[in-house]
């Protein structure tokens, strides 16, 4: 066994890994990349360690039967040199500390050429990179340590990124009073051209517990009344439905061409209802995003979320915060790994999904699951991120080839799993 240790304090944790690994009886080698500066932790650490020394070399890493890669954690803050990926790509199986070397821990983005872990361990809290592709997939397995750390260590430098799970928000439960007000009322503006995206969106509101889905469809209204029995459909021009108040929530966009999103959307605002904006209402407003000012949610894929506010670069967490801080609305940006970010600078990563996900006609499910969330009193980041995990764990339990109305069967056992994990009763 060979571990790989840095200058710093991922250095420092390989020589501690190495020490405990010969006093269980490992044969365990240290190769250096520079050392630990004098009177530091890590030098410390280097000291205690009287196993052998190697030298830090490909040849070394490639006799390795197994590779600890402590050479840079979190503290990566320049492009590996070629030296230092040669020898951690000549190791056959390679396990990291913190972070592979070479993988930004805030954005996933390596720096240099980076091969991929069998495992990762890292302590505390997983750190975005861990989560975010291309370093997602440089990991490996992913091990979250206990270290230790004592809570009022944690509680001075608290998160503002989260992995998405049912920890982080809480589902209304049903109450023997509930009804299908109390539960909530989904409204969608639907489109003459393509009305199938209006009805995926109102399944998956409905399936994932909306007390009562109704399509404002004004003159297409005919296109919808074969649908489901449960789903209400008006005629009814949409001035006049914007006058009941209990259609609080609304869904803009899956399905609507330009001209659709700009005769529905400002008169949603206008009445102040809470929007949640998908699809052709992003698609109208390209490179004017302020022009979506007063929506709740935004739910844009990469293509999406590029054609209103620019390129994103290469750092993801900060292009999502900054554009739920400019519009002033939640923003979820949709994907493998999916970001749900909050005007006030908090971020849930959601890695709970299956790439059977991508099938047309999934995002606009999506946008029905997060409304119905909305409709349910839930606050808009909250909703958010509940509404990506239960479609995340609808995807999973689907198999590997689901349509998009396959997805709705699995939205409500979806909801009693995660109501489970929240320990709460499902009736
Ligand atoms: N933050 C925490 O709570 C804990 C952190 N720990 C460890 O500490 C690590 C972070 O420690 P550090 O901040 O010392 O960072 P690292 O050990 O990741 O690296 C920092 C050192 O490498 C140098 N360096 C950075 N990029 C380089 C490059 N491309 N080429 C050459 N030199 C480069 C820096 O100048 C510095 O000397 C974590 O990844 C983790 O392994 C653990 O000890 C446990 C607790
Ligand atoms: N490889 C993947 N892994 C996990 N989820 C995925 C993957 N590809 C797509 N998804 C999810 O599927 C949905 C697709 O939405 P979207 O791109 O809007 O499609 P559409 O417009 O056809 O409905 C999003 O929720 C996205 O996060």
């Amino acid at each position: 066994m060979l571990v790989l240790c840095g200058p710093g304090n991922n250095g420092g944790d390989g020589y501690v890994a190495a020490r405990y690994l010969a006093q269980a009886g490992w044969p365990v080698s240290v190769a250096a990349y520079g050392e630990p500066k004098a009177g530091s932790v890590s030098a410390l650490a280097a000291a205690r360690f009287k196993g052998p020394r190697q030298p830090f070399t490909p040849e070394e890493a490639q006799r390795a039967d197994l590779v600890v890669d402590a050479v840079f954690g979190a503290g990566l803050s320049r492009d590996l040199d070629k030296g230092v990926s040669a020898v951690l790509g000549a190791a056959s199986r390679r396990v990291a500390i913190d972070m592979p070397s070479g993988i930004d821990g805030g954005t996933g983005q390596p720096r240099g050429r980076v091969s991929k872990a069998l495992m990762t361990v890292t302590f505390v809290r997983p750190k975005p990179g861990h989560l975010l592709y291309p370093g997602r997939e440089d990991v490996g397995e992913l091990v979250v340590a206990d270290i230790g750390m004592p809570s009022a260590a944690l509680a001075s430098v608290p998160p503002r990124a989260w992995r998405n799970h049912p920890g982080l928000w809480h589902l209304p439960v049903l109450s023997a009073e509930s009804h299908k007000y109390t539960r909530g009322v989904v409204s969608i503006c639907a489109g003459q051209s393509m009305p199938g995206a209006a009805r995926l969106c109102a399944g998956g509101a409905r399936s994932a517990g909306a007390g009562l889905v109704r399509i404002a469809a004004e003159q297409g209204a005919d296109l919808f009344r074969s649908g489901p029995p449960g789903l209400v459909v008006d005629d009814a021009p949409l001035p006049d439905l914007l006058e009941d108040a209990r259609r609080k929530v609304w869904v803009c966009g899956p399905g609507l061409t330009e001209r659709e999103v700009e005769g529905a959307l400002p008169l949603l605002l206008a009445a102040q209802k809470t929007v949640l904006a998908d699809a052709g209402a992003l698609s109208a407003y390209a490179g004017a995003p302020e022009k979506l000012r007063g929506v709740a949610v935004i739910t844009p894929h990469m293509g999406e979320f590029t054609k209103l506010f620019g390129p994103v670069g290469q750092d993801l967490p900060t292009a999502v915060r900054k554009a739920a801080k400019d519009l002033n609305a939640v923003v979820v940006l949709k994907g493998p790994t999916t970001l749900i970010a909050a005007p006030d600078g908090r971020l849930a990563v959601n890695t709970h999904a299956s790439p059977a996900l991508g099938t047309a006609g999934s995002g606009d499910t999506l946008s029905g699951v997060i409304a119905a969330l909305l409709a349910a009193g839930m606050a808009a980041w909250d909703a958010a991120g509940a509404g990506v995990w239960l479609h995340g764990e609808a995807g999973l339990q689907a198999g590997a080839w689901p349509l998009a109305e396959d997805l709705d069967r699995y939205l409500g056992p979806a909801r009693e799993k995660a109501t489970k994990m929240q320990g709460g009763a499902l009736i």
